[in-house]
């Protein structure tokens, strides 16, 4: 089945390398491509809700989008759910919601992940609460803009600290309950932190920060033979509120759907994959091309979005 799978893989590179030359790529190969490497790669293994029964689970960035449908999911799968935002009054509607829904439990902490302090102190609470932990989906995001770059060396370094560094801060705190329950990771992570996307460098530097840090450390973990997972989730365009309010602009099509994108990725984790890949053609097949065609990535991707709606500054 290797073999088989590896004779495909070659054959597709094949394919793209050619064709990207020849300029069928877009209308025939990149659907046929897409197809051939779902099969190989993409074959739903028996993922089954049960797993997530009784789990114990963290939940950042849930007050709404695609962290508030994780929360749903994992309610509906009977697993203790601790989830993280700001804003209280949604964190509360959020929590009993997934009360309503199953959960084995439900509460919530709010706080900017700003505050590292705040990181650590999200672990503490469901060592308190549940003397482990199962599941920590690392999945908030600080606001960030859609346009050129505007040389704001000190938005780059808050956005570091809420994307990157809080990430960081609560996987030091949770590897240890981790360990003893031979948990996982799950890092919410974007397109745009595997290929360069224009008008959000600020927001991208964040999230190849991630691809970086926990790459390494899942290296580190199979070296150590730790049984902790780390799930790197790549995501393209979802229709979140904010992705909306944010990019309907200049997007050409609307963004995959929310829940089903929050299923993806706690099914992926459940499985203990090592990345997830969400909408599948629309990110597996640009990261394909990236190594072998970069430049004519790079133009697929500026031809992919209504370049002149952004406001020159
Ligand atoms: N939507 C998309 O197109 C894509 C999304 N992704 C990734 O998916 C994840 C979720 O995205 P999405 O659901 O669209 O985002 P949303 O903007 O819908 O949700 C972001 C969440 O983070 C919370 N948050 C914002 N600022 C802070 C802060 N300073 N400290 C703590 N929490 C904060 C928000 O709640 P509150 O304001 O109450 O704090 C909210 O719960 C992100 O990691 C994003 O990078 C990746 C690719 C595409
Ligand atoms: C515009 C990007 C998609 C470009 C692309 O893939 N075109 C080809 C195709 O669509 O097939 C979007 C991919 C990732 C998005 C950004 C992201 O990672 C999350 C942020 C979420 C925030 O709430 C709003 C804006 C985002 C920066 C979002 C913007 C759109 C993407 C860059």
């Amino acid at each position: 089945m290797l073999l088989w799978r590896s004779a495909l893989q070659g054959l597709s590179f094949l394919c793209l390398f050619f064709c990207s030359r020849m300029g069928l790529l877009l209308k025939i190969l990149v659907p046929f491509v897409g197809l051939v490497l779902a099969f190989c790669f993409y074959s739903k293994e028996d993922f089954n809700p049960e797993m997530l029964k009784g789990k114990r689970v963290i939940v950042t960035g849930a007050s709404t989008g695609i962290g508030e449908q994780m929360a749903y999911h994992l309610a509906r799968m009977g697993a203790h759910v601790l989830i993280t935002a700001r804003t209280e009054a949604k964190l509360q509607k959020v929590v009993t919601r997934c009360l309503e829904l199953g959960a084995a439990s439900a509460h919530f902490m709010n706080g900017s992940m700003e505050d590292m302090a705040l990181a650590e102190d999200v672990v503490k609470e469901a060592k308190h609460l549940w003397g482990g932990l199962d599941m920590l989906i690392l999945n908030h995001i600080g606001y960030t803009y859609f346009n050129y770059f505007d040389g704001d060396v000190e938005h780059i370094r808050k956005l570091l600290e809420i994307n990157f560094l809080s990430y960081v801060a609560m996987t030091v705190s949770a590897l240890p309950m981790l360990k003893e329950s031979g948990g996982s990771i799950l890092v919410v992570s974007s397109k745009a932190g595997k290929i360069g996307i224009p008008f959000v460098a600020p927001y991208s530097a964040t999230k190849f920060a991630l691809d970086g840090f926990f790459s390494s450390l899942r290296q580190e973990l199979i070296i150590k033979n730790i049984s902790v997972s780390i799930t790197l989730c790549i995501l393209g365009h979802i229709a979140t509120e904010t992705a909306e309010k944010t990019v309907s602009h200049v997007m050409q099509k609307p963004g995959a759907p929310k829940e089903e994108c929050a299923l993806e990725i706690i099914r992926s984790g459940a499985l203990r994959k090592r990345e997830l890949y969400y909408p599948y053609t629309a990110v597996r097949i640009p990261l394909l091309i990236r190594d072998w065609a970069p430049e004519f990535l790079d133009s697929l991707t500026r031809n992919s979005l209504n370049v002149e709606n952004v406001k020159k500054s």
